[in-house]
């Protein structure tokens, strides 16, 4: 199934609000670094990242090292980013800070 990219507009405005993301150079991902305390912090996050992901079937790609979760945001079904990695995002937001 396609769904719509987010229109430049609605990337930067994304992007304006939530300044901790970054747009990758080719411009169809967003990625943030998040750092905890420890592995178990990191671990704990993960997990109500994925439950979050499976109950929107949105799932983010991630790189884990100890306390540091990298997270890509892509919409596969739309070849580049759309309204649901931003509303990845913004709940996100209100998880880690
Ligand atoms: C069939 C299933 O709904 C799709 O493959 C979902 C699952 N999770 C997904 N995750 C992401 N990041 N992008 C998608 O397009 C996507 N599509």
């Amino acid at each position: 199934m396609s769904i719509a990219r987010l229109t430049d507009t609605e990337l930067s405005d994304l992007l304006t609000r939530h300044p901790d993301w970054q747009l990758r150079a080719d411009g169809l991902a967003l990625e943030r670094t998040f750092k905890f305390t420890d592995f178990n912090e990191a671990f704990g996050f993960m997990t109500r990242v994925a439950l979050y992901a499976d109950k929107a079937d949105h799932h983010p790609e991630w790189f884990n090292v100890y306390n540091r979760v990298e997270i890509t945001l892509t919409t596969h079904d739309a070849g580049g980013i759309s309204g649901r990695d931003a509303a990845m995002v913004e709940w996100l937001a209100g998880v880690a800070a």
